[in-house]
């Protein structure tokens, strides 16, 4: 009751049902209408109810938002991730407290610099494989279904720098080698966990939840996963302590599973099995749909917008010139500046993490009103990146120079958090951004894109990230033939 009065003296959009809410009127239908016609008008906090009970207050602006990912005032990830416990266990994503602390920091070596460097060569094999079929489709004069080319891709990637694991998931002809097996179990939870959190909350419930027709489905990919990850995690651990006791140890990390083996505190402790499982499937789960969705977007942007298509060819172009490869280095990614402006401008304009939540530790209070302990509050990135007061009433346009360094020295740095932001921002940041820098040098060296003629523009949906409602073809032709 106390949650109940306190939210109820926050802004509301109008149009509420007593017993819908404003479910009815399609808050995260594709697209985002509702939701960026509502920080239009409520461009601070609001409240989204979505039924009789639960309200939940939206936070939409740099000044709301920041309080929360500062940890100015104290908070914990809200019930609503607990559908990703069974695969992700206590990994770092859904960790708190004392244990979140001492893995982020053992796990903040496995994104040191050094060890990010050895994984550039590794996204630049990756996307051999997918400019292969890029040039199948130019020669053929056949749209690409870049989409599903970048999931496969960035899993590639996260299975080889996880745990060096060499699938051919990129080859197509499914279901006949180990690694679609693993492919398509980690599409299977992470469409159980999108159906128990957007379409049927009842499965939030573990007994309704266990009970119902496709929990076997569900059962038998996790067991599969689980397995997967042990079996990794196992062989490694056998692996490093036969180096060691041969006088052969492994002194610089091959991926990140080295790093999670090779992790000690200051007392000489490492992570047990099931926590290194537990990251690994984090890795997994966090690290490829993500990034594939983030790049998908930033090729759309770039096959819509030529102009800014043709001024990164040029950049990736004189970067390359004297070179008698193609291959990007970690030394490059900092002279891809109009791409790191590009990347950016697409990630504002569709937010792969559109929205998280949180549960309150203790009392918030945002403009005037206090909200008690226990209320769970929305971050929704997606509104605060779309927010007129922030980004000015241009904000649907793709405009890559909103991002100078002269413009963005005058910003709030919680005006912008793609990757969140505070101590539990993205750990995989860079990381993520490197792969996409990668993906995006090499295919725009090779290939001109544009978007289909007579196809409608994609649209986005709120799923887990938010994906194009349908698979997204794009137009490939050489960059060779046409010049
Ligand atoms: C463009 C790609 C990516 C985007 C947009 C993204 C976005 C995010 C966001 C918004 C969060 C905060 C989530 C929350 O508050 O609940 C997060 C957390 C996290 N991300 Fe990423 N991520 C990306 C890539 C990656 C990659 C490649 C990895 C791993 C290799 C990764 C691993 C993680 C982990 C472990 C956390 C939890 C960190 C913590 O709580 O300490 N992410 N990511």
């Amino acid at each position: 009751l106390r949650k109940r009065g306190a939210i109820g003296k926050l802004p509301c959009p109008p149009g509420r049902h007593w017993f819908h809410g404003h479910a009815k009127q399609g808050p995260f239908d594709p697209g985002f209408k509702w939701l960026m016609d509502t920080v239009k008008t409520f461009p601070r906090i609001y409240t989204l109810w979505l039924g009789p009970v639960a309200p939940l207050p939206m936070l939409v602006h740099p000044d709301t938002i920041k309080p929360i990912l500062n940890g100015t005032v104290k908070s914990k990830k809200s019930p609503l991730y607990d559908s990703m416990r069974d695969w992700i266990g206590e990994g770092l994503a859904l960790s708190e407290g004392a244990k979140w602390k001492r893995n982020r920091r053992l796990l903040t070596r496995s994104f040191h610099l050094d060890v990010l460097r050895a994984y550039t060569p590794v996204s630049n094999d990756c996307v051999e494989i997918l400019l292969d079929k890029l040039e199948r489709s130019a020669a053929q004069d056949k749209p690409f279904n870049m989409y599903q080319g970048l999931v496969q891709c960035t899993f590639d990637v996260i299975q080889r720098t996880a745990c060096s694991y060499k699938s051919d998931c990129q080859v197509e002809k499914p279901k006949q080698s180990e690694s679609m097996g693993l492919v398509s179990a980690c599409e299977t939870l992470l469409w159980f966990i999108h159906e128990r959190q957007f379409n049927n909350r009842l499965l939030l419930n573990p007994l309704i939840f266990r009970l119902s027709s496709n929990y076997g489905k569900y059962e038998k990919a996790l067991q599969y996963v689980h397995d997967f990850a042990t079996k990794m995690v196992k062989e490694r651990m056998e692996e490093v302590s036969k180096k060691k006791e041969a006088g052969n140890p492994i002194t610089k990390p091959r991926d990140f599973l080295d790093t999670l083996v090779m992790a000690r505190d200051e007392d000489g402790s490492g992570l047990t099995i099931k926590e290194m499982v537990d990251e690994v499937n984090t890795f997994l789960f966090a690290g490829h749909e993500t990034t594939a969705t983030s790049s998908i977007w930033l090729l759309f942007f770039l096959a819509k917008h030529p102009q800014h298509q043709n001024k990164i060819r040029q950049e990736v172009d004189e970067l390359l010139a004297d070179r008698d490869s193609d291959t990007i280095t970690f030394k490059d990614f900092g002279r891809l500046e109009y791409m790191t402006l590009a990347i950016k401008e697409s990630m504002r304009m569709i937010t792969a993490g559109a929205l998280f939540s949180r549960t309150l530790l203790e009392p918030y209070t945002v403009d005037g009103v206090t909200l008690p302990e226990g209320t769970m509050v929305g971050l929704s990135f997606h509104q605060l990146h779309h927010n007129p007061t922030v980004w000015g009433d241009d904000h649907m346009e793709f405009k890559p120079s909103r991002f100078l360094p002269e413009d963005l020295s005058k910003m709030d740095p919680f005006c912008f958090a793609p990757f969140s932001a505070g101590a539990r921002n993205c750990i995989g940041q860079q990381f993520a951004l490197n792969e996409m820098k990668v993906f995006v040098a090499r295919i725009l060296r090779r290939f001109r894109l544009s978007l289909v003629a007579g196809e409608p523009d994609p649209i986005p949906t709120m799923t887990l990230v938010s994906k194009p409602k349908k698979p997204l073809f794009l137009k490939i032709e050489s960059v060779h033939m046409k010049s």
